[in-house]
C-alpha cells in the first residue's frame, strides 16, 4: 500500500497547508468543547471576562498563516539556529496577528507556542507523535538571540515565585502532559466505549490534575492551582464527564472555578496539541501492519 505523495506527517512533502488546516481544527475543536471547567466553551466565557466562543474562534482562523508559514520555512531549512530564530519570528508576528483578531487578548499564545513547535518538526519529517514532540523540544531548547526584552510575561513572574516550567518547561521536556496525559486517556476513553466529547472531556481534565499551570498559579497562586488539580482528579475518581457523578462533580467545578476566577488555560491549550497529534493520519496507523518501526528523521 503506497501514500499519495504529500498526503501525511513522516512524509517530507507533507504539505503546509494540511498542517496548517489540521491545527486549526483542533483550535477549533478544543473551543467548542463543552462543559469545560473554568474555560471558554459553548455555554459562556468560564472564568474570563474578556473571551468568549467567536473570538476564540477568530483567534484560530487568524494563526492560520502563521502555522502554514511554519510549516514552509520548517521544509526549508534545517534544525538549527537559523530555522530557530526564523520560527521566534514567526511566532511573535503570530502574536502579533492573534492580538489584532482579538482586541489585544492573550488567547492562544501558550497553543501557538506549543502547536507551532509541533508544526514545524513535523514538516521537518517527524514520522510519529513522539518524534515529534522530541523534535520540538529539541527546537524549544535552542537559543533565540531575537527575543526582544520587554515587560515580563504573566509565565515568566509565575516561573520566577513558583520555580515552574510552564509552556517553556513543557516544550522542552517534549510535552509529557501531551504523550503521557491527554493522548493516552483520550485513546483508553475511545477504547472503553465513550463519546468522543466525552473522550475529550476526560483528556482535558487528566490534563488539569497534573500540569502547572501558570495561568492558574498567576491569577490563583498554590492554592488556587490545588483547587484545579484536585477537583479535576475528583471529577475522573467519579468515573470522568461520561458518568452522572463524574458529570455532576465536573459542573461543580466548573461554578467553583468561575467564582474563583481560576482558567486552565494553559490544560486547554495542551488539549488543542494532543487533538492536533490526533488527527494527523501517521503512517504508523495507517499502515500498521506494514511499518514495524517508525524512525525519528530529526
Ligand atoms: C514560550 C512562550 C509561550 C511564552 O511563554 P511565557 O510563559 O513567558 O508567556 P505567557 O504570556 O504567560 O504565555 C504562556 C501561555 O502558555 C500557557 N500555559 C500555561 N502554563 C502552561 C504549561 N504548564 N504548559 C503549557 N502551556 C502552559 C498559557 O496559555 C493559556 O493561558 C492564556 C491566558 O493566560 P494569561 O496571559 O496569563 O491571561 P489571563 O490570566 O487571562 O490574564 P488576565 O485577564 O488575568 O490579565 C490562555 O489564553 C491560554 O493560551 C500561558 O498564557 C512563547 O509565547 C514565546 O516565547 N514565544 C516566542 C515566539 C516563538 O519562539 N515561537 C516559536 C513557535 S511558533
Ligand atoms: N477554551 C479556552 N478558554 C480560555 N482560554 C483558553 N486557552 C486555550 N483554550 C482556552
Amino acid at each position: 500500500m503506497t501514500r499519495p505523495p504529500g498526503s501525511g506527517p513522516g512524509d517530507p512533502s507533507v504539505r503546509a497547508d494540511v498542517l496548517a488546516d489540521t491545527a486549526v481544527r483542533a483550535l477549533r475543536a478544543e473551543a467548542l468543547l463543552s462543559p469545560k471547567p473554568g474555560l471558554v466553551d459553548a455555554r459562556g466565557s468560564g472564568a474570563h471576562d474578556d473571551m468568549d466562543l467567536p473570538l476564540l474562534l477568530a483567534s484560530a482562523e487568524a494563526l492560520r498563516p502563521t502555522f502554514r508559514a511554519v510549516a514552509d520555512t520548517a521544509k526549508r531549512l534545517v534544525f538549527g539556529a537559523e530555522l530557530r530564530e526564523e520560527l521566534g519570528r514567526l511566532g511573535r508576528a503570530g502574536d502579533q496577528a492573534m492580538s489584532r483578531a482579538t482586541g489585544e487578548v492573550n488567547t492562544h499564545r501558550g497553543a501557538l507556542w506549543a502547536l507551532g513547535l509541533l508544526v514545524a518538526a513535523i514538516a521537518g519529517g517527524a514520522g510519529d507523535e513522539r518524534c515529534a514532540a522530541g523534535g520540538a523540544a529539541g527546537l524549544a531548547a535552542l537559543p533565540d538571540q531575537w527575543i526582544p526584552a520587554g515587560q515580563a510575561s504573566h509565565g515568566e513572574l509565575v516561573r520566577r515565585r513558583y520555580g515552574t516550567g510552564g509552556a517553556r518547561g513543557e516544550a522542552e521536556d517534549a510535552f509529557p502532559h501531551v504523550i503521557e496525559v491527554a493522548l493516552p486517556r483520550l485513546r483508553r476513553a475511545r477504547a472503553d466505549g465513550r463519546s468522543e466529547e466525552v473522550a475529550r472531556l476526560d483528556a482535558l481534565l487528566a490534563v488539569m490534575s497534573l500540569l502547572n499551570d501558570t495561568c492558574v498559579l498567576h491569577r490563583g497562586g498554590r492554592a488556587g492551582l490545588r483547587v484545579v488539580q484536585l477537583g479535576a482528579s475528583h471529577v475522573l475518581a467519579e468515573g470522568g464527564a461520561g458518568t452522572d457523578r463524574g458529570r455532576s462533580a465536573l459542573l461543580e467545578l466548573d461554578h467553583r472555578l468561575r467564582g474563583l476566577r481560576l482558567s486552565p488555560g494553559g490544560s486547554g491549550d495542551l488539549l488543542a496539541a494532543a487533538l492536533f497529534l490526533d488527527m494527523l493520519p501517521w503512517p504508523g496507523r495507517r499502515l500498521r501492519a506494514e511499518l514495524e518501526v517508525t524512525a525519528c528523521r530529526r
